[in-house]
């Protein structure tokens, strides 16, 4: 393994569970084969004949100064593949991602649906000492020097990016392979590869703002580093902009935060996980992902108790406790249905918090809220995550000694929607208007269409909220 003297820092989407678990995997298959053009599945075969891990080239400095390569480590890189059980990749709404080829029912515990040996993974860690996944790149290569350059703290995906570059460019690694199967620049969400009149479409300045900055940082970072002057070795791993600002986006959208053990050290780490990246987002997901310290392996394990009909998609919870605005900067998508948005109020006007609550049966902590379901007869369908999202970001009241005014709470909740109306007013277009943008957009631009979605999802949830109100100032009544 090798090493540099670098720190890091990042964020993006952490679903580590490190709680041990029993598992028995059955006999199963790796697959490659197919690109992303091809319709339906992606093939399956017995073994990946593709990896093919590279020593790094021998260096000038004195040996003392180098770790020894694990000779084990370079075996299992030969023998070790992907497996996986029961799923199928395939072609859906959202792109690439992973389907049940088969009926799972409830088990007791967590069980393994895919594990990925650590050697395909493209990973950096985010503090000293600096470690990356395979050692693929010799010492003493450029990319260093700009890998190097980089802010520890801020710039992950920035080395992520190079990292992944870098990996096309070596012969034989597996990633040039896999890359077959990433989205190219026409088909990925991200909003780095937007334009500025697609930025105007998502109707919010400030993401505008950001993402014309992150866009801009990318350029200068490619121009300062891809300058005419720079090795060969180095131009031709990004030849434009572009294809910079792609492999950006590929980072950005498909890293996966990991704390791993290594030997003796727990390293928090971004990784690049082929395989495991085809997972798409739910707020309701029913697969989490565990680092298997003893032969690292990331394993993508279905949640203990979930029922999984054949067809049904698995999918990952990204993010946690971020609005739409961040998926979107990272991801290049948004939800109506959004636990965690938000909605800035300025006036006075608040509802009682518990009376809220409980006219929607929503239980927990504001950290952990859930709709309650067996409090509803019947089942309540009006109840989503953007309902949830409203009773966090409702201003409300709570007060133990003091039951709340049923006539009060009305008039609160009608200034309420009052403001969502205003909020709704000042928006360009209305949400029918942007549904039926989508509608008759064919073969759209990636980002112009998140961009129309996102507004449209942000005018669904003050829309929701405003219903929401409407059923409260009925139900307080009783
Ligand atoms: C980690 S990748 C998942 C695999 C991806 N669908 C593909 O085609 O390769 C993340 C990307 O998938 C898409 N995606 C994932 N979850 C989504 C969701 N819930 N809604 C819309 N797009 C989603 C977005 O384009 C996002 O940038």
């Amino acid at each position: 393994m090798a090493s540099l003297p670098l720190q890091q820092h990042s964020h993006p989407f952490s679903n580590y569970k490190g709680s041990s678990h029993g598992c028995s995997p059955r006999p199963g298959y790796a697959f490659l084969s197919n690109n992303r053009n091809n319709v339906g599945p992606i093939r399956v075969s017995t073994d990946i004949p593709l990896l093919r891990l590279l020593r790094p080239r021998p260096v000038e400095e004195s040996p003392s100064e180098l770790e020894p390569a694990d000779p084990d480590f370079y075996r299992i890189g030969y023998v070790r593949s992907v497996r996986a059980y029961g799923v199928e990749f395939m072609e859906g709404p959202d792109g690439f991602g992973v389907y049940a080829s088969k009926d799972v029912e409830p088990l007791r515990r967590a069980r393994v649906i895919m594990e990925i040996p650590l050697e395909l993974m493209l990973t950096i860690s985010q503090k000293l000492p600096w470690m990356f996944f395979p050692d693929i790149i010799p010492l003493g290569h450029p990319i260093f020097d700009i890998i190097n350059s980089t802010n520890p703290e801020t710039d992950w995906d920035l080395r992520l990016a190079c990292l992944l570059l870098f990996a096309f460019d070596r012969e034989g690694n597996f990633w040039q392979l896999y890359g077959d199967f990433l989205p190219s620049a026409d088909e990925c969400t991200s909003l780095l590869l937007a334009t500025e009149e697609n930025l105007l479409e998502l109707q919010d300045q400030d993401l505008a703002s950001t993402m014309k900055a992150q866009k801009q940082r990318a350029i200068e970072f490619w121009e300062k580093n891809w300058h005419s002057a720079a090795p060969l070795k180095i131009k031709r791993l990004a030849r434009d902009p572009e294809r910079f600002i792609w492999a950006l986006s590929i980072a950005q959208s498909r890293c996966i935060n990991l704390k791993m053990r290594v030997g003796a050290l727990i390293q928090d780490a971004n990784m690049l996980i082929p395989y495991a990246d085809m997972l798409n987002h739910s707020f309701q997901p029913n697969c989490f992902l565990h680092w298997r310290f003893k032969d690292r392996m990331l394993e993508v394990m279905i949640n203990a108790g979930q029922r999984i009909k054949k067809g049904e998609e698995m999918t990952l919870n990204y993010l946690k406790g971020e609005k739409n605005n961040m998926f979107m900067q990272l991801y290049g998508f948004s939800s109506s249905v959004n636990p965690w948005d938000v909605i800035q109020f300025s006036g006075n006007a608040q509802v009682h918090l518990e009376s809220f609550l409980s006219v929607f049966n929503i239980s927990g902590l504001p950290e952990e809220y859930y709709h309650n379901s067996r409090l509803s007869d019947g089942g309540d369908s009006f109840v989503d995550g953007a309902v949830i999202a409203a009773a966090r970001t409702l201003p409300t009241w709570s007060d133990g000694d003091m039951p709340p005014v049923p006539s009060h709470e009305r008039k609160a909740a009608k200034q309420l929607q009052e403001e969502c109306q205003q909020m709704l007013a000042e928006f360009p277009t209305n949400s029918q208007q942007d549904q039926q943008i989508l509608d008759s957009m064919l073969d759209v631009r990636k980002p112009l269409e998140a961009a129309i979605k996102y507004r449209l999802h942000r005018k669904l949830f003050l829309k929701k909220i405003i219903k929401a109100l409407d059923i409260y100032g009925t139900r307080i009544l009783f």
